[in-house]
């Protein structure tokens, strides 16, 4: 391991601080309130990677480090919604700028985070195809839950919609059918409140 500078280490956290407080914006757009932010999105992601354990074909660790980084450049270029309508090319070049800035100043660990995100942004491996799916995921997991903690059934469904039949692993899509019978229960229970209609 190069040695770090420890001036070039705190700028490179202030960029991991920052996560902790940026938006995930697709929930401005939804006007959901109090929503979560970028890394509380990673972090849920990360944890969601030890549930691996039975399936041997998945280096879970790899999935754990591309589940911290996926997300690492939107300290930079925010976190970026299908409504801003940036066109993919564009949102990738941003993101590789942005990537590239972020880790250098952290040396030889910057540049594994580097690959780690070329990684994933790829889906050159299992592993970033299913933490791609983790993503998918936590945004419909998430959607479900702002739809029952407001009381106000199907305010997500765009999501639902945008990601039907998007899934490739048989747990991950396991969880989302589960995940569906659920949000449909809760929907006929509770209609939305006069507040939230
Ligand atoms: N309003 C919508 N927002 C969406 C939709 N699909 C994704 N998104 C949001 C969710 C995040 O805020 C952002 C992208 O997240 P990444 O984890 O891919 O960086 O876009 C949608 O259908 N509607
Ligand atoms: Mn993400």
């Amino acid at each position: 391991m190069d040695s770090l500078n420890p001036t070039e280490v705190l700028k490179f956290l202030e960029f991991v601080n920052d996560l902790k407080h940026l938006p995930r914006r697709g929930w401005i757009f939804s006007k959901i309130k109090d929503h979560e932010t970028i890394s509380g999105h990673m972090y849920a992601m990360a944890l969601m990677t030890f549930l691996l354990g039975n399936d041997s074909k998945l280096d879970r660790i790899k999935c754990l480090q591309l589940s911290l980084v996926h997300d690492l450049s939107e300290a930079v270029v925010t976190d970026l919604t299908p409504h801003d309508n940036v066109p993919e090319d564009v949102k990738h070049q941003l993101e590789d700028e942005a990537m590239k800035k972020i880790t250098s100043h952290i040396g030889s660990a910057g540049s594994q985070i580097y690959d780690l995100y070329k990684e994933y942004e790829s889906k050159a491996t299992p592993e970033a195809k299913f933490v791609k799916d983790l993503d998918r995921f936590d945004l419909l997991f998430t959607a479900a839950n702002y739809e029952k903690r407001d009381n106000h059934p199907q305010k997500c469904q765009e999501y639902f919609d945008a990601l039907n039949g998007k899934f490739e692993h048989p747990f991950i899509k396991k969880l989302v059918d589960t995940l569906e019978e659920q949000r449909k229960g809760d929907a006929s229970c509770n209609g939305p409140t006069k507040e939230t209609a």
